[in-house]
């Protein structure tokens, strides 16, 4: 990509522990072709970075290992100042971000990206340029699980790893389905289709040892805020089916996806079955009953990768927003319905999806037409559930 904007590019990988990013890193270091780029890692000795690399290849550029901590919560701290000092004094073409497998890649864009209100600001020594997520493709479905969380280090080790998984999805501009030759091709075009409905914006590109193109990745001039946030999903599939389109199926389709996967031992051994890949929007105007929602929603439907929304409940003027990754889920009040009619709106996407019975169930919880407001006891929410382990 070529810009007079002379402020070097800075890309951030992020993925979840074992995923491929220092795979990825070492690649873009090896494949550089001249470029001089500059790299910041958390913990050196963790990460296992070829540091020579980097020294015979950059010289002159730099690299800031910053240990004890994800680079997450040092965003106010060292990493800036880091960053700003390498941008400034040393003569580099792109830097690089290797965020540890607990940070989240939303802060990590917000401030690197935004003016802050007071404090270094990034943004005048460097332009944010690609969000990259690193997935792995053998434990993609394992990581939905109820119970799988995060290491104790993480800012917030209560955290469904499901949920920092999906973020790290959802907000990316390129996701790597790394691992490739670890699963079944059907699986594959099952993770690619899922990963497709989270984020309808995202390049994607699958896999083996993170090898690429550094092009895909650096100096793309593909990061955006507004338009990362605004076309999650999610909220595509509520204004596409606001606007009468109907929701698209990425079934699995041998013609169509015309991989050459090779097969290793390794994949011989998965164990996971691939179903059609789907999305659809659950919209009613009669609330819920607030006990049975409540209990309803603990439950994981199967097949569901992700829902969320808004949903109208008995009992309470407050909005109450809906949140599910895999098994966890959170629902809330998020505010007040106020001139808003209210109404429950609900995206599901997810692989294999039974959509009538999801929508029976939901139907099931509904009040009766002709109840009054006096029959439901103090509103149970909000609620926030991981899954039976
Ligand atoms: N089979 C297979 N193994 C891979 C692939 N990519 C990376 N690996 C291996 O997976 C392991 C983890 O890779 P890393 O690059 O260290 O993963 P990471 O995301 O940096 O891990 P953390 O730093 O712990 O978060 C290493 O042993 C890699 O050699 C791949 O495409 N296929």
């Amino acid at each position: 990509m070529t810009t007079t904007d002379e402020r070097p590019p800075v890309t951030v990988i992020s993925g979840v522990l074992g995923a491929g990013k220092t795979t990825l890193l070492n690649r873009l270091l090896e494949n550089n072709r001249g470029s001089r780029l500059a790299v910041v890692v958390n913990d050196m000795g963790e990460v296992n970075v070829d540091a020579d690399l980097i020294e015979r290849e950059n010289p002159e550029t730099g690299l800031i290992e910053l240990s004890n901590g994800c680079i997450c919560c040092r965003l106010q701290g060292d990493l800036v100042e880091g960053i700003v000092d390498l941008a400034e004094n040393r003569e580099i073409d792109a830097l690089v971000i290797e965020a540890s497998g607990i940070s989240e890649p939303t802060p990590i864009a917000r401030r690197l990206s935004q003016p802050p209100e007071e404090g270094l600001d990034p943004t005048e020594a460097v332009r944010l340029d690609t969000m990259v997520t690193v997935l792995d493709a053998y434990g993609f479905w394992k990581e939905f699980d109820a119970g799988a969380s995060l290491p104790s280090e993480a800012p917030d080790p209560e955290r469904p790893l499901a949920e920092v998984l999906v973020q790290s999805v959802e907000f990316c501009d390129v996701l790597l389905i790394n691992k490739c030759d670890m699963v079944p091709d059907d699986v594959l075009d099952e993770i690619t289709g899922v990963v497709s409905e989270l984020n309808p914006r995202a390049t994607i590109q699958e896999t083996e040892y993170a090898d690429i193109d550094p092009s895909l990745v650096i100096d793309t001039g593909r990061f955006d805020y507004e338009a990362a946030s605004r076309s999650v999903g999610w909220k595509t599939a509520l204004r596409e089916s606001r606007t009468g389109k109907t929701s698209h199926d990425h079934a699995t389709d041998e013609e169509e996806a015309g991989h050459d996967h090779a097969a290793d031992d390794d994949e011989a051994g998965y164990n996971h079955t691939a179903h059609p890949v789907d999305s659809f929007v659950y919209r009613r105007a009669r609330p819920f009953d607030p006990e049975m929602f409540a209990d309803r929603l603990v439950e994981q439907p199967a097949g569901v990768v992700r829902a969320k929304g808004v949903c109208h409940v008995a009992g309470t003027d407050d909005v109450i927003g809906l949140n599910r990754a895999g098994a966890a889920v959170q629902a809330g009040p998020i505010g007040e319905w106020g001139d808003d009619e209210p109404r429950t709106e609900l995206v599901f996407i997810g692989a294999g999806m039974d959509r009538e019975e999801i929508e029976s169930t939901l139907d099931d919880c509904l009040v009766e037409p002709g109840t009054t407001a006096d029959e439901w006891g103090p509103t149970p929410f909000p609620i926030e559930s991981v899954g039976e382990a």
